[in-house]
């Protein structure tokens, strides 16, 4: 029988356990806490991230790491993206020889500006062959409900891309493949900054001409980034890119468009983290971003900007006056 593990017990580690268990796969979901393995075991449910989803009986929760990583196939790897390395070290004495590994965190490591594959690649070099990423626009309580939704999974090799979707693939789930590995990961990552500043628009009540220039602008200046860190350009007019921006910017179960919204009500940022159990990556990638224009010299006016919002207290209102004032441009420079 297949066996997958998933390293991460929140909202997309339990939604990508779900999937694979009901399609009879044995599946078996870790949470670095063991008192909430337990609770989710007995309760047959993620109350804290899912409620009203009923774990099949092909899924099991556990808090020993040997237990989610011996003998398995895949490995889905789905925590926080800042402590996806100390998660790592727990899962290489117990990994074997084939099984293939799955980032699908979205997010960019600060201390080493590493993406989550570069980051496994350097913890489990013995896999390194055998390492995907999979992104797009995939809010989990819709993923978890079955509702239609796409995605797109990379790799260096296409046989681990093909066999990592076929395994991941349902009815109700369809993946795309790509070799584009740095593409997919920092459209994933970078999205989460448009969506803070989506949220951040409509929480404002700037209107959708304001959302709609936002999001666009968004996209050229992620895409900007990635391209000079190695991006095919048209990964990010796919699902990793304006996919996901599409699903994030719009939809108000995205944690990053909340927060977004939560700070143009003027709360600061220690107390919703304070009033929340669930990552928004687009705080840490706000930061790594910023180092990472800075290594490959480039122009991030949004990002500096939604920086100064979350660190330094910034007004949003003076935030966006600040931009709208900045030299008048050609659309397309910088971007191609
Ligand atoms: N939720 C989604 O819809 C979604 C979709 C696609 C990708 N992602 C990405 O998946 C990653 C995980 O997000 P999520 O939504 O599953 O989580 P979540 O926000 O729902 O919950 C956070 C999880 O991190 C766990 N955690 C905290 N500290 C940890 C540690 N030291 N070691 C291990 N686990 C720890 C918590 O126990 C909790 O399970 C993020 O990078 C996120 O961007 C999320
Ligand atoms: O809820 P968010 O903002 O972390 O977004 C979740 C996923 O990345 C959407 O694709």
């Amino acid at each position: 029988m297949v066996a997958v593990g998933v390293i991460g017990s929140g909202a997309w580690g339990t939604t990508l356990a779900l999937l694979l268990a009901r399609k009879g796969i044995a599946t078996t979901l870790w949470d670095h806490q063991a008192a909430r393995a337990q609770e989710m075991q007995s309760q047959r449910e993620n109350k804290m991230f899912l409620p009203g989803i009923t774990f099949p009986e092909t899924l099991c929760v556990t808090a020993e790491i040997g237990e989610a990583v011996r003998e398995k196939e895949m490995l889905i790897l789905v925590t926080p993206s800042q402590r996806m390395r100390e998660n790592l070290r727990l899962v290489a004495p117990h990994l074997g020889s084939e099984t293939l590994l799955v980032s699908a965190s979205k997010g960019v490591e600060i201390e080493s500006l590493k993406r989550m594959s570069e980051v496994i690649a350097e913890e489990l070099p013995e896999s390194a062959g055998r390492i995907a990423v999979l992104s797009g626009p995939n809010l989990s309580p819709e993923v978890a409900r079955e509702k239609p939704t796409a995605a797109v999974i990379a790799s260096q090799s296409t046989e681990v891309a093909i066999a990592c979707r076929d395994l991941l693939t349902t009815r109700h789930l369809r993946i795309y493949t790509s070799d584009d590995v740095v593409g997919v990961e920092l459209g994933g990552a970078l999205k989460n900054i448009i969506a803070i500043g989506a949220g951040m628009t409509e929480g404002l009540e700037y209107g959708d001409n304001a959302k709609g220039a936002f999001i666009t602008r968004g996209v050229a200046e992620i895409a900007r980034l990635g391209i000079a860190a190695g991006a095919n350009p048209m990964t990010f007019v796919g699902l990793a890119g304006i996919g996901d921006l599409i699903a994030t910017c719009a939809s108000p179960l995205s944690r990053n468009q909340r927060l977004g919204r939560r700070l143009a009500a003027g709360e600061k940022l220690d107390d919703i983290l304070a009033s929340t159990h669930s990552v928004a990556e687009g705080i840490y990638i706000t930061r790594a971003a910023l180092k990472l224009a800075e290594r490959f010299h480039v122009e991030m006016p949004l990002t500096t900007k939604l920086s100064q919002i979350l660190f330094q207290g910034l007004d949003p209102h003076k935030a966006v006056l600040e931009l709208m004032m900045r030299d008048p441009k050609n659309e397309r420079e910088g971007i191609m």
